[in-house]
Parts: C-alpha cells; structure tokens; sequence
C-alpha cells in the first residue's frame, strides 16, 4: 500500500492564540514494500508527519493519500477505520499503553475490536508471543509483572496482532539496552523482508537509518527538505551539517580510515560491517599490485 503526501501543511490548535505550524507543503511518497526513515532534530515535525500516517491527524491544507483512501482537510471519511487498521503505529514507550489484565488478553484486544474472531486473535496472540522471542508462559501473565523490555515486546506484539500493512515505528528501541535494541531492530526488519511489510522508522539515529532503510527523508523545520537514498542523503556531509544531523558513526571511521591510508575506498560504508568487509578487500587488492 502506498503513502503520498501532497503539500500537507499542519498547524497545531489552529485558529486559536496557541497556533503552532509544525508542518509547511510536506510532498514524500512511501512505496508499498519500502522501508523509509524518516530523519531530523527534535522539533522538526517527524511525530506530527507520524500521526497522519494513520489519520490521526488530518492535514490543515494538501492532502495524504494512504493506499485507497485520500485524507484531505475539511473532507469527512468513513473510511478511516479502515486505515487504522491497516497502519499500525509503535508509539515510543509503546508499553505505556498496556491495559489489560492478561498478556493474552491485552493483544488480542486490538484484532477482536477490529472484528476478527476470538480463535484467530488467540491464534496471533500465541504465534506473536514466539516470533518475539517470550516464553509462553508469559501470555497468562499480567503484563505489568513483566521487565520493561518484555512489556515491549508484548506492547509491539499487540499492534502486529492487528496484521497491518503497513508498520510505523516511532523510535521503537528507546530505552532498551543494545542487545536488546538490536534484537527488537532486526526482528522488524526480518518482517520487513519476509512478509513485505512497508516499514516506516522515525528516528534519531543515523546508524539504523543506514543500517535498515532502503530510503531515507530529512525533515527540518517543519519541511521535508531532503529524500532519497542511504548513499544519496549520506554522501554529502556539509548538507547533512545544514540540518543538524552527523555521519553514521561508520561513515566517520570510513572518513578517518581514509585520512590515515591516503586513499579514498570505492564504497560509502553505511554499517560497520561494510566497512570491515570494504577494508578487507581493498587490503586484498593493495597486496596483490
Ligand atoms: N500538541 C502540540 N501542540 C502544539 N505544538 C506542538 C504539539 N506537538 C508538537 N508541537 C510543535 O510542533 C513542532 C514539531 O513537533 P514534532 O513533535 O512533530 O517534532 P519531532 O521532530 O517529532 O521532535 P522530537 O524529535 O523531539 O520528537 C515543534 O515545534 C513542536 O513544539
């Protein structure tokens, strides 16, 4: 399912002495299938684009077309339920939201308000505890007797029960130690790439946009100022400068490794695996002249 946003403009409590514009004429496309990030320093609007993404807020001027449905200012649409159930959003501290008084229970809430019948829900609760990496025994707990990062995973569990298309994730590993940042961070990826799913990371660091997304938008002030590829959007430093935001830490030992040889690798290194690979092989390559 595609995602366009056209010109969207959004002021906060609009019409009152509290208007805030947090968005000016935004224009992205998010390709059905694509994993995008979308990048920026705090206050530059990434949340406010986030909620629209699933309708939560309707553009003050321009419009977003998600999949069939076009979400314009002052239009009504029946249809937004329908959204929501197909964009699922993991808020940051997602766990937060947790309500119920059984793990079970809680994730199959979202999929049986939506319709879908008690055996299946059930069905997706089980399967999602496993593919998370939780012990059974947790689903007939109360998820407020769990660690924090187990909360997380049944908090991430609940909104991937819904079977969305489309997965929004706003900087979803906050908090969590690395170990676990990186299980949660490559669990969504291998969904990304099993099933398909169009992922959308909303995030401050540079290492998981390079590392994951296969496109990459830069918010600033509001505006969607820059869109394109890992290697297009992290090949010019002095740009990245402008708006604020630094390197992957990999892209700055490339830059340093690079000073210390004298010579310039033939890649961008977006993870510190391409470069140790990239390295390996150009030593390889050096040795054989
Ligand atoms: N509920 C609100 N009411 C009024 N202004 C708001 C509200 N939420 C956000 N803003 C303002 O809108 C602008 C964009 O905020 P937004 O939260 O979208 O930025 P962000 O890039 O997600 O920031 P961060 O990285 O800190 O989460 C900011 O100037 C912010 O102060």
């Amino acid at each position: 399912m595609d995602i366009t946003l056209q010109q969207v403009s959004y002021a906060y409590a609009k019409n009152t002495p509290f208007e805030k514009r947090a968005l000016f004429d935004v224009d992205l496309h998010i390709p059905s299938g694509s994993y995008q990030a979308i990048i920026g320093h705090t206050g530059s609007g990434k949340s406010t684009v986030l909620q629209h993404l699933n309708a939560l807020l309707k553009p003050t001027d321009g419009s977003i077309q998600i999949g069939d449905v076009e979400v314009s200012a002052g239009k009504k649409n029946k249809q937004l339920r329908k959204v929501r159930q197909k964009v699922g959003i993991v808020f940051q501290f997602p766990e937060h939201q947790l309500f119920d008084e059984t793990v079970l229970k809680d994730i199959m809430f979202g999929p049986m308000n939506f319709g879908v019948p008690e055996q299946e829900a059930k069905r997706r609760a089980i399967e999602l505890v496993s593919l998370l990496g939780l012990p059974d025994e947790v689903l007939e707990k109360s998820p407020f007797d769990l660690s924090g990062g187990q909360m997380r995973r049944v908090a991430i569990a609940g909104v991937l029960a819904m079977n969305p298309e489309v997965l929004v994730l706003d900087e979803p590993t906050a908090g969590l130690d690395p170990k676990g940042r990186k299980e949660i961070m490559d669990l969504f990826y291998r969904l990304h790439k099993e099933k398909g799913l169009t992922t959308i990371l909303v995030t401050h660091s540079m290492e998981d946009a390079a590392r994951y997304a296969d496109r990459i938008a830069i918010m600033h002030d509001g505006k969607c100022v820059l869109a394109g590829t890992p290697q297009e959007i992290f090949s010019d430093e002095g740009r990245l400068m402008d708006f604020r935001l630094e390197l992957p830490q990999s892209m700055k030992f490339q830059k340093k490794v690079e000073q210390m040889m004298g010579k310039k690798l033939p890649a961008l290194c977006l993870t510190e695996e391409m470069l140790a690979e990239e390295l390996a092989r150009f030593l390889k390559k050096e040795r054989e002249l």
